[in-house]
């Protein structure tokens, strides 16, 4: 891996609200930007985009510096190489899909083009969309047209503020996975403004934590979503998310084998085959992890696993705890009862085993 990274330092204030931010990013791969309405991350898109000038303002994506007011370098929006995509694609509504994405290609010279016309479509999945009129498209096909379009600018980044909130649970599920092909396959970073904690799980490899204009949190999604000073552990639905890489499927039980780093154990679930050696995101929900000191050789869970308690926090809820687990070279959470916390007698460094009731694949 490069070193690529992005920096962002953006001091603005309106009326009643300050922007006041210090970001490094990684170059590659998602950021989300995740936080309360009017936190601030749209506010901090168009600042990257440069439809914001704030007094103070320092912006570096990659090798490129765009803006550092200290030394009077500011490059405007129409010049920066940015493809932007909404919660609505806006898509000119009397040009056919084709004419739509022709439109964003012409406005690059053919010299500076970086993502041919055929990839983008072949990338979204539109080959067979290319004649249609907008309004004849689903919300989830005009979103895919407004990424193509937005690739086809050639950017250096992709900005995306919530392109996904607009569709209901089953577009959203049709559009995911074209999302995690762009990160997969394209070199251009993304920052992707989100409310939905699933989505930011799904995609994100770094999460920034935005509230009343500030960073309360940035760093990888893995290490981020678990943090006993941020909301998400204490929410119903906490869960960990971890990677691994396809060892094995097996055809007869259809299971698929995950190897996990830094641990000689394998996860099992029920998925169709994926090619060996295949990285995978993994999500775990606190509440479908319990623990045992014993292994377990009677259960009709599949995934057994060793692993070493790290630490644990109180819950709002007092009858429950989370306890913080080592599996291999990352970390889990486990929500248990206070009881069986007293009753295993848990302590920091105890070698145990997690019984994990349910794994779900976020991307492969
Ligand atoms: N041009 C402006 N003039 C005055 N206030 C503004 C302006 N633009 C944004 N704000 C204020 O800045 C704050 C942050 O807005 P912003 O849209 O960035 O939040 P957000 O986190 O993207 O919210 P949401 O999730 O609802 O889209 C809000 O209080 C908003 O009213």
């Amino acid at each position: 891996m490069s070193d690529k990274q992005m920096k962002a330092r953006f001091t603005l204030a309106h009326p009643g609200f300050t922007l006041d931010v210090d970001l490094q990013l990684p170059g590659r791969g998602v950021s989300a930007l995740f936080g309360h309405s009017g936190s601030g991350k749209t506010t901090l898109l168009r600042c990257v985009a440069g439809l914001e000038r704030p007094a103070s303002g320092y912006l570096q994506i990659n090798d490129e510096t765009w803006q550092d007011s200290a030394n009077g370098i500011w490059l405007p929006a129409h010049r920066r190489p940015v493809g932007y995509v909404f919660q609505d694609a806006n898509l000119f509504p009397h040009l056919s899909v084709r004419r739509n994405l022709e439109f964003g290609l012409k406005r690059i010279a053919k010299t500076a083009r970086r993502v041919p016309f055929e990839q983008a479509v072949e990338l979204l999945g539109i080959s067979h969309l290319l004649e249609r009129l907008p309004d004849r498209l689903s919300g989830g096909e005009r979103q895919r047209v407004g990424m193509a379009r937005a690739l086809l600018t050639s950017p250096r980044l992709l900005l995306m503020d919530e392109p996904l909130a607009a569709l209901d649970l089953k577009r959203k599920g049709e559009v995911l996975p074209y999302l995690e092909r762009l990160h997969d396959e394209l070199d251009i970073p993304i920052l992707y403004v989100s409310h939905a904690p699933d989505e930011v799980a799904r995609l994100a490899d770094h999460l920034v934590v935005l509230d009343e204009g500030r960073v309360t949190a940035s760093g990888p999604l893995k290490e981020t979503l678990i943090r006993s000073d941020l909301p998400f552990i204490f929410e119903d639905d906490a869960e960990a998310v971890i990677e691994g890489q396809v060892e094995r499927h097996d055809a007869h039980y259809d299971l698929l084998d995950i190897r996990l780093p830094g641990s000689t154990a394998c996860l099992r679930l029920a998925h169709a085959p994926l090619p060996a050696g295949r990285r995978v995101r993994i999500k775990i929900k606190a509440r479908d992890v319990s623990l045992s000191l014993e292994q377990a050789r009677d259960s009709s869970v599949l995934n057994l696993l060793p692993a070493t308690v790290e630490r644990w926090f109180d819950l709002p809820n007092p009858a429950h705890c989370l306890v913080e687990l080592q599996l291999g070279d990352q970390r889990i959470i486990a929500r248990i009862t206070r009881y069986s916390f007293d009753g295993l007698n848990i302590r920091s460094g105890q070698p145990l085993w997690v019984q994990v009731k349910s794994v779900s694949l976020l991307a492969s």
